[in-house]
């Protein structure tokens, strides 16, 4: 009797013992899987998403590009689990905690506009794998703010032949002591041929960019979206006021003195239209030919036209053309008619394409007269007449 009780309490003694065996060996299978399919990986970036996603630029459309670009995996994943996307997934989960940290009140307008495209329909973007290579952009959209570099990202990115980073990385301004591994871990991956990209419109005024950029490659091919100063100025104007509401009028911002009409060059949102300035700097590292100028006006009158020309400075096949493209009368902008793969239209967020504020026309007009040497040299030192006078 008192033996069967201590041979039932050595069996299960011995029961326990394999079954935590059982799952050590699942807990430590588990996490060769992860790292195995490149899942250890991501920790740079979800340090770097909270950081990336404090920035001035289209911070809403990068946390819905992020969302947007981990969702496909995210069915996927519900549909029949590969290790590709169980790696997109777990990223998928950590970004979403960062976004949710990083900015509380925003996260719910992010979630609703991701989840506004949930008809039932893949939005065809591509879902990444551990195939190809990370490697360093080969072409970046340096600038300007408020140019139209989400738009032009955005329709570059349904080329076959191009993979981007969603948001701004601002690597060569803000996080440059990260280094360049840092960097280079965060772009998708490549397969030969491909191209890989990004947009940080802050690098166009950086100082340090330009010799940063040449460190890492003199080659980089470099795309400047360019658009009438004023307007330019209006619209970040724009922006900074949605955050803002109390900002004061543009005029008061705009001149130091309303009475002598000089105006206040310190001020950011017309310092950056000084291209020629900011574009002498560029010069001193990189040779003309490889600056792409896009016209952000005919990025919206013409986007398959202005496509055109960015695909033939890439050397890439022409893909991109009239038939991704239709205006939208309730956006007024051009939206995409297929986001790859997609039968679904897409239009860029609310952030693009805001009404501007009415101005006082003799101001626009002193900031026209203002502009208009500086544009002059812009044209000829770009070889190229964007008409804003
Ligand atoms: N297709 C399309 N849809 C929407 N908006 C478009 C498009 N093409 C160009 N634009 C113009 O892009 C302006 C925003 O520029 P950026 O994307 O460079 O802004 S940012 O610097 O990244 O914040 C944005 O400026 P605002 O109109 O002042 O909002 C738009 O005029």
């Amino acid at each position: 009797m008192g033996c069967s009780g201590c041979r039932v309490r050595f069996n299960f003694g011995k029961l326990l013992s394999k079954v935590s065996v059982f799952f050590i060996m699942v807990l430590i299978f588990t996490y060769f899987f992860y790292c195995l399919t490149g899942f250890c990986d991501t920790a740079p970036r979800t340090l770097y998403s909270r950081q990336a996603l404090d920035g001035d630029y289209d911070n809403l459309d990068d946390r819905r590009r992020i969302l947007e670009d981990l969702r496909p995996a995210a069915r996927l994943f519900f549909n029949g689990t590969t290790s590709a996307d169980a790696r997109q997934v777990a990223a998928a989960a950590a970004v979403a905690v960062v976004v949710e940290e990083d900015a509380p009140g925003q996260l719910p307008q992010a979630v609703t506009l991701d989840s506004e495209k949930e008809s039932g329909e893949s939005n065809g973007i591509p879902v990444s794998n551990t195939f190809g290579s990370k490697r360093f952009p080969q072409a970046i959209i340096i600038g300007v703010k408020k140019g139209g570099t989400r738009a032009l990202l955005e329709f570059l990115r349904i080329h076959p032949d191009v993979r981007a980073f969603g948001a701004e990385p601002h690597f060569f301004d803000r996080f440059y002591d990260k280094g360049l591994e840092w960097y280079r871990n965060l772009m998708p991956r490549t397969l030969d041929g491909q191209i890989t990209m990004e947009k940080t419109p802050s690098y166009f005024v950086t100082k340090e960019a330009p010799s940063r950029v040449c460190s890492m490659n003199c080659q980089t091919k470099l795309i400047v979206v360019v658009r009438d100063p004023v307007t330019r100025a209006v619209s970040d104007y724009t922006q900074t006021l949605s955050k803002n509401p109390g900002l004061p009028s543009f005029q008061s911002l705009a001149l130091k003195n309303a009475t002598t009409g000089l105006i206040d060059t310190t001020w950011s949102a017309l310092r950056i239209g000084l291209y020629v300035k900011h574009l002498e700097t560029w010069l001193q590292h990189f040779p003309l030919s490889q600056f792409l100028f896009v016209s952000g006006e005919r990025l919206v009158s013409d986007p398959a036209g202005e496509m055109g020309r960015v695909q033939d400075f890439l050397g890439l096949k022409r893909v991109i053309s009239d038939k991704h493209f239709y205006f939208n009368q309730t956006k007024g902008f051009p939206c995409l008619k297929k986001p790859e793969g997609s039968s679904r239209p897409r239009c860029l967020g609310k952030s693009k394409g805001r009404p501007h504020p009415h101005i006082p026309p003799e101001v626009l007009q002193r900031l026209r007269d203002f502009y208009r040497p500086f544009n002059h040299r812009f044209y000829q030192m770009s070889g190229q007449d964007f008409g804003w006078d």
